[in-house]
């Protein structure tokens, strides 16, 4: 998917939500377990429940590749089964040297045909650039991370600048707006308006609101721009709301709590 279409489908959906398929088989409801693939069983639903209301879908590979072969097979099925028009991630944080780094490409590009892939960029370029070779694809680098661990080393000083500054301006000029974007946790609000001070136009994938306890409403205020520019993903807070026979209807109910939030911020900004 290209930016244009991107910002068209937040445009028409009023909102900039992502939601968050970590889905762990032993936190779906009981009574999914007797089917064949009871995490597709599970994930189906969600996106059935919640497709209209979001305009990208993360999975986290974890997940996934923790079950071996039947946990890929979980993930191919899943990023299959989402409509066409919804942005795909690959949660997969990857970052290697070159060669490599062309095949953990092509393995979520072309094998598993998501649009994008989150990237860890501590490698540095030769290990970031071969993922912006691909038409329409886009890495996904991380900046300024939800966690706690996100001081040890980012939140860390280099000369009068904190080293995430220095590695997100740097990652900005081997890409463009049209194929890199950056991870900026929700816990983060404090920076958000900084980071979009030196990267106007890149779109911030954001997560961490909900189960990680980051504000919608600060990191809308300061980090929305003129084609929204955000992508908030909440995995937990959605897909495991409610816990019964009714979980769909409760991630649903969930998801458009957020939609109906982010319609608001966008009304003032795009
Ligand atoms: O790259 C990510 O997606 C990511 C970066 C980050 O800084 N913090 C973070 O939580 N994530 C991911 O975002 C999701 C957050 O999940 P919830 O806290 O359940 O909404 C998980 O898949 C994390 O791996």
């Amino acid at each position: 998917m290209n930016r244009q279409e991107l910002v068209n489908t937040i445009r028409e959906k009023k909102s900039y939500l992502c939601v968050g398929l970590d889905t762990d088989i032993s936190k779906i409801p009981k009574h999914l377990l007797s089917h064949a693939d009871p995490v597709f069983a599970f994930n189906k639903a969600i996106i059935d429940a919640t497709k209209d209301l979001c305009v990208a879908y993360k999975i986290n590979t974890a997940f996934y590749e923790s079950l071996g072969i039947r946990g890929w097979e979980t993930l191919q099925r899943t990023v299959e089964y989402i409509p066409k028009g919804i942005f795909t991630i690959a949660d997969a944080k990857r970052g290697d040297i070159g060669n490599t780094a062309t095949q953990y490409a092509k393995t979520f590009y072309e094998t598993y045909a998501f649009d994008s892939v989150t990237v860890a960029p501590y490698m540095g370029k030769d290990s970031v650039t071969p993922f912006l070779e691909f038409n329409q694809k886009w890495a996904i680098v991380l900046g300024l991370t939800s966690n706690e661990g996100s001081k040890d080393f980012q939140l860390q000083k280099v000369g009068n600048t904190y080293l995430y500054e220095k590695v997100m301006k740097t990652c900005a000029s081997w890409g463009t707006v049209e194929n890199m974007m950056f991870v900026v946790g929700a816990t983060q609000a404090d920076s958000i308006g900084h980071i979009r001070s030196f990267l106007p136009d890149h779109f911030f994938l954001v997560p961490g609101v909900g189960a990680q306890g980051g504000s919608l409403k600060d990191i809308s205020e300061k980090g929305l721009n003129k084609d929204g520019g955000l992508l908030v993903n909440a995995s937990r807070a959605v897909i495991y709301a409610g816990n019964d026979e009714n979980f769909a209807e409760d991630a649903r109910n969930s998801a458009m709590k957020y939609q109906a939030e982010m319609g608001m911020y966008l009304g003032n900004a795009i």
